[in-house]
């Protein structure tokens, strides 16, 4: 699913113009939508007693950065009315990539969704843990998650939380090898966290980790492996047919290197 921002507004405006400003122009903005945009944007959820711009805004925006003019990526909010109708769960099936070149949202699903399933995506970044993650969502979104991992067997959450704890060890251990030299070791590390990660059932993109054994394999100076992760990584951002074709391009320029 692509979804484009019905608003798009810079962090720094929201922080540095008076509220009644801000209101007044958000109000403007969101009033001079297509009619139909607009009732979709009204039609979003928000919390009692707070400013209605403010509420919609804050119960309904993603964070992105956005390059403006060149300079450093300035973070700002985007309303995507389709991606807001998303719940957030402890355990996704989904999770969203941003376009700064395009401004669009794309749900993309770590595995097959059945017809009828929900669509969810983690609010939080996946390496939180648990008690982290539910305060988190209590303090900064005000609601007690509901999702189906919280209310799971106890032996579904302990067994989460220790994959997700090896998924971050695996990590780290990835980027201290690559950094030491040890790229074989690199190698053989990913191998064990994308385990950890099809256990936990939010595997990166074939692509992605095609990718990344690429690089690490032209890094150890192994030009066969270099260019056959290559090719099958550059085959997988074909095949996903994403509106973000950086990294198709990257891939792409990688094997011509290479050649
Ligand atoms: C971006 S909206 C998600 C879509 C919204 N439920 C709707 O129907 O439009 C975020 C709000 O949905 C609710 N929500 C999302 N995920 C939840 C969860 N796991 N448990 C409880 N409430 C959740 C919360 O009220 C939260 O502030």
């Amino acid at each position: 699913m692509v979804d484009v921002p019905a608003v798009m507004v810079g962090t720094a405006f929201l922080a540095d113009v008076r509220p009644h400003h801000r209101r007044r122009v958000l109000k403007q903005a969101i009033g001079q939508l297509p009619d139909e945009l607009k009732a979709r944007v009204m039609a979003l959820g928000r919390l009692e007693g707070e400013y209605e711009v403010d509420s919609i805004l804050g119960v309904n925006s993603n964070s992105v950065v956005i390059e403006v003019g060149g300079d450093e990526g300035e973070l700002h909010v985007g309303l995507f009315t389709e991606a807001a109708r998303i719940n957030h769960s402890c355990r996704p099936n989904a999770y969203y990539r941003f376009s700064p070149r395009r401004l669009t949202m794309e749900v993309v699903a770590y595995h097959a969704i059945e017809a009828g399933e929900e669509i969810v995506m983690s609010y939080v970044p996946l390496d939180t843990a648990r008690s982290e993650r539910r305060q988190f969502l209590k303090e900064t979104w005000g609601f007690d998650c509901t999702c189906s991992l919280c209310h799971g067997s106890e032996l579904d959450i302990t067994n989460s939380e220790t994959w997700r704890r090896r998924m971050t060890d695996l990590r780290g251990s990835v980027l201290h090898a690559r950094r030491e030299g040890y790229f074989q070791d690199a190698i053989n590390i990913s191998k064990d966290w994308l385990h950890f990660s099809e256990l936990e059932m939010v595997p990166p993109l074939l692509a992605e980790y095609h990718d990344t054994l690429a690089e690490l394999y032209r890094l150890k100076g192994d030009l066969i492996n270099a260019t056959r992760y290559g090719r099958m990584a550059l085959d997988g951002w074909v095949r996903l047919g994403s509106v973000e074709d950086d990294q198709l391009e990257k891939a792409r320029v990688f094997l011509k290197d290479l050649s």
